[in-house]
């Protein structure tokens, strides 16, 4: 995870080094005129134009490469933005020459006020630099470096007094210059980290919060979801339905006689025999927004959104046949003909545009579940079509 930061920490400096780049780009063919307008009259104005020419050239090739970064930024791999930045730092290397090429090829050495204008200018260029590229040691000292040494020595070699106090200049300033780059770098780059620390911990605070939600909404056996939040989905389902002037059903059911499964096999048994149940329901109950829910202890739920009377009462009696094909081993079952585990089933719909709270839908679920208890277990019962008072459902 560190070398990760470290990574991404790099990759941002870079990103910060482009997004910089089209003020430079703007801000070296305004720089370099000014100082061709100064050299003007001691200047061979052909050769300063040429000069400056080169200048304006490498800012348009400079913004050309902004642009294809910007473009490409998302599809660049991790291992290639080095050689952007090398790219990057190639051009300050060569905008920081053509600037010593000026003053040492344009600047006449026996005119004073010329000789202590370089001074004035490699300060000024070479703090403009550290400001802009802070965030990178070694790009600013590209750009440093090349408009710096060659100066520095050309001031000292043939600048006589004038040439040396320009040269002392230089070498002070620079002194303060670079040890405040690299208080500024330490900073840029302790911020960068940070921030992405900041960033992977929320990352990894919202994981665990989505775990302990999910765990939350689980039921600890079968894996199904929970009650608590099959009642907040059902609730949720019925104002969708309302809304969409569509149908809702559910369905309630409950292994037969799982008592008797429980004395005979054991209690471990009887846990496992839930999760094989649990496991057939999951199989079948499979549409976009079927929701299956441990109701009970071996009760189980199952919401349909949006289908029909007639679409839940077959899916049912799929689920009935289904688990009665399992022949899952019963032999103590009441149901003397199967002797294996079967399942009984309430169903209920609620059509379209009807208002039904959750708890009146369980409850009519729950009364066709008990009628097809009552009548023999291993079946399925539509409340709609059992004489039951609705409206006391
Ligand atoms: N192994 C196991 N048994 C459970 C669990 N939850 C409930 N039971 C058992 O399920 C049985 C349910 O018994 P009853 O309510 O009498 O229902 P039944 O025997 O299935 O009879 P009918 O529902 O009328 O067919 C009880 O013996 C409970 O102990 C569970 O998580 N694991």
């Amino acid at each position: 995870m560190k070398e990760s930061i470290a990574r991404l920490t790099q990759i941002e400096v870079i990103d910060l080094l482009y997004k910089q780049s089209w003020r430079v780009a703007i801000a070296h063919p305004i720089s370099g005129l000014i100082l061709a307008t100064w050299l003007m009259p001691v200047a061979d104005s052909h050769t300063l134009f040429t000069w400056l020419s080169t200048v304006v050239l490498l800012s348009v090739l400079r913004l050309t490469l902004f642009f294809i970064y910007t473009k490409k930024r998302d599809a660049i791999q991790s291992e290639q933005f080095k050689y952007w930045k090398y790219t990057w730092m190639a051009f300050s290397v060569v905008v920081g020459l053509l600037y010593a090429l000026a003053f040492i090829y344009f600047v006449p050495m026996d005119k004073p006020e010329y000789v202590m204008s370089i001074g004035l200018f490699v300060v000024i260029l070479s703090a403009v630099a550290c400001i802009g590229f802070g965030a990178s040691y070694l790009s600013t000292l590209s750009f440093y470096v090349p408009i710096t040494v060659p100066s520095s020595v050309h001031l000292l070699v043939s600048g006589g007094q004038a040439g040396l106090i320009a040269f002392l200049s230089i070498l002070f300033f620079s002194g303060i210059v670079l040890s405040l780059l690299r208080n500024v770098n330490a900073a840029f780059k302790k911020s960068i980290s940070l921030n992405f620390q900041y960033g992977h911990e929320i990352e990894k605070r919202k994981i665990v919060e989505h775990q302990l939600q999910e765990i939350s909404r689980r039921d600890g056996l079968t894996g199904l979801f929970n009650r608590r939040y099959f009642d907040e989905i059902l609730t949720t389902e019925i104002g969708r339905a309302f809304r969409n002037h569509s149908n809702l059903s559910l369905i309630l059911l409950d292994v037969d006689h799982f008592k008797e499964y429980n004395d005979h096999y054991g209690h471990v048994a009887g846990d496992n025999c839930l999760i094989e149940i649990a496991q057939h329901l999951s199989h079948l109950a499979q549409r976009k927004g079927d929701l299956i829910a441990r109701y009970g202890g071996e009760e189980f739920a199952i919401i349909l959104p949006n289908i029909d009377a007639q679409g839940a009462f077959s899916f049912a009696e799929k689920l009935q046949l289904y688990i009665q094909e399992k022949r899952i081993p019963h032999v103590t079952s009441k149901l003397t003909y199967l002797r294996s585990i079967t399942i009984s089933l309430g169903v209920t719909t609620l059509p379209p545009l009807s208002k039904l709270s959750a708890e009146k839908l369980i409850t009519r679920a729950d009364k066709a579940l008990y009628e097809a208890k009552r009548q023999g277990r291993n079946r399925v019962k539509y409340y709609e079509s059992l004489n039951f008072d609705q409206d006391t459902a």
